[in-house]
């Protein structure tokens, strides 16, 4: 099937309709009261953790995201937003293919390497790395690994949504999941100990 990519731009304009253009122009550098109501709520707003990988003519490279969801299963589908700003940018457009690695507990840490605490280069130094039929790069050990075909991009503001066709999946059995709620890391685990 091929690969449809269609370009949206949902410009500041048209996002200012509802509100005058002093609340969405931020001065320098500084959040504009709106912006900072908004991450304030938006911390509130508990999600699972992901490291998202993708491999291919650009290179190999990875990011810890938790604007991950699901879209529809027909196709199974799912969507990742990535700022544009973020220095993995350029690899994920070029290569359209990602892995969505959903983290458990004891990913605490690599969640802060590739959430920028390590540079692009030195991320994959740490974690067990396999494949499936991407070559995106597998975390072993993740709680679930969905192998996507990234098949369609809308550009929102500063960041780009990613809309993916999961092509294959690896779960672990387990049940136990690491979330990130209130701007911190925390541990939800059903399993009977
Ligand atoms: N969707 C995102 O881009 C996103 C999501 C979570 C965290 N982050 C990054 O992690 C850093 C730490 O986040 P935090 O939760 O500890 O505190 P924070 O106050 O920076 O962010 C609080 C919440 O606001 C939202 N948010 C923050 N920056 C955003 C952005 N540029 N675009 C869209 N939503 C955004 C996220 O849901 C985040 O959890 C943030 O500064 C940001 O760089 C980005
Ligand atoms: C818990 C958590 C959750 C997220 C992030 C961070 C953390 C710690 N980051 C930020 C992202 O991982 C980071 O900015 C990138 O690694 C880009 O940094 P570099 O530009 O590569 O240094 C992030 N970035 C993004 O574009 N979409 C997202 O959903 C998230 N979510």
């Amino acid at each position: 099937m091929n690969t449809v990519i269609k370009e949206s731009r949902v410009t500041q304009s048209s996002l200012m309709k509802h509100k005058s253009k002093e609340s969405f122009t931020s001065t320098a550098g500084n959040l504009t009261d709106m912006q900072q109501s908004f991450r304030d709520a938006m911390s509130k707003l508990a999600a699972a953790v992901n490291i998202i990988t993708t491999e291919g003519p650009a290179g190999r490279a990875g990011f810890t995201a938790s604007a991950v969801c699901s879209v529809t299963d027909e196709p199974p589908t799912l969507l990742v937003c990535l700022n544009r700003s973020a220095s993995v940018y350029k690899f994920f457009k070029e290569n359209m293919v990602l892995c969505v690695n959903t983290l458990g507990l004891e990913h605490k840490d690599l969640s802060g390497v590739f959430g920028g605490k390590k540079a692009l280069e030195e991320r994959f130094e740490q974690g067990n790395w396999s494949t499936l039929s991407t070559g995106s790069p597998v975390l072993e050990d993740a709680s679930i690994s969905f192998d996507c075909k990234i098949k369609l991009i809308s550009s929102v503001g500063t960041h780009d949504i990613l809309i993916c066709e999961v092509l294959d999946i690896k779960h672990k059995p387990d049940c136990e999941s690491l979330i990130y709620f209130n701007r911190d890391y925390h541990q939800l685990s059903k399993c009977k100990n």
